[in-house]
């Protein structure tokens, strides 16, 4: 379904998971402020609506969305959170500029899931036209960050789940493998 045929600030509060203890980091792209700060404004009037406290959302500010990376990978390794949303808006120019920062971007935020255990939620506007951000910012089609805060809530739930069945899990290795904590076993009247 395309966004045009949804509306991005839609949610139903009744299958959002209690999200009153969790601490959020938004890391946001300073470059086209004017929409960035509409997502934002998005996420965090849904995070507050879902009772998370104000003082339990953290904020950053970056350059530009190429710098969300490094942004989110500094705020879960220095920060207590649960979830971090990167906030940014990438408008087609002249160039084919546009096509490696969203590239960039896209497989960044995509490694930080891969490599780290806190989910890191793209909600990264990649659009061709100024008009196309304003309308999923706020505008007709919606706001793409609250559609991002209430994807973290859940991915936050889901992790707090996971290491409850599962306490032991084990880190992945960048293969993919799952690192086994060898322990030597004693073999008796050795
Ligand atoms: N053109 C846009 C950019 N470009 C800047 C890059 O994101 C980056 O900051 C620069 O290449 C230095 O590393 N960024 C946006 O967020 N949106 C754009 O439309
Ligand atoms: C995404 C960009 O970096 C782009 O907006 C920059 O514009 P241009 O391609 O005209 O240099």
């Amino acid at each position: 379904m395309a966004t045009e045929n949804k509306n991005l600030s839609e949610y139903d509060k009744n299958t959002i998971p209690n999200a009153k203890d969790f601490r959020f980091g938004i890391v946001v792209s300073e470059w086209n402020d004017t929409i960035t700060e509409g997502l934002y404004n998005g996420a965090f009037e849904a995070l507050t609506d879902c009772e998370v406290p104000a003082q339990q959302i953290i904020r950053w500010n970056v350059p530009g969305s190429f710098e969300l990376i490094y942004g989110a990978k500094k705020m879960l390794q220095t920060q207590n959170v649960d979830a971090v949303i990167v906030i940014g808006c990438v408008i087609q120019g002249e160039t084919k500029h546009f096509d490696f920062v969203c590239e960039g971007v896209t497989q960044g935020i995509k490694d930080l899931n891969v490599q780290t255990d806190i989910p890191v939620i793209f909600c990264v506007l990649t659009d061709n036209t100024m008009q196309q951000s304003i309308d999923r910012s706020g505008g007709i089609h919606g706001n793409k960050g609250t559609e991002a805060a209430i994807a973290a809530i859940k991915m936050a739930y889901i992790r707090q789940q996971a290491s409850i069945s599962h306490p032991f899990n084990q880190p992945l290795l960048s293969s993919g493998a799952i690192q086994i904590e060898e322990t030597p076993i004693k073999i008796e009247n050795e």
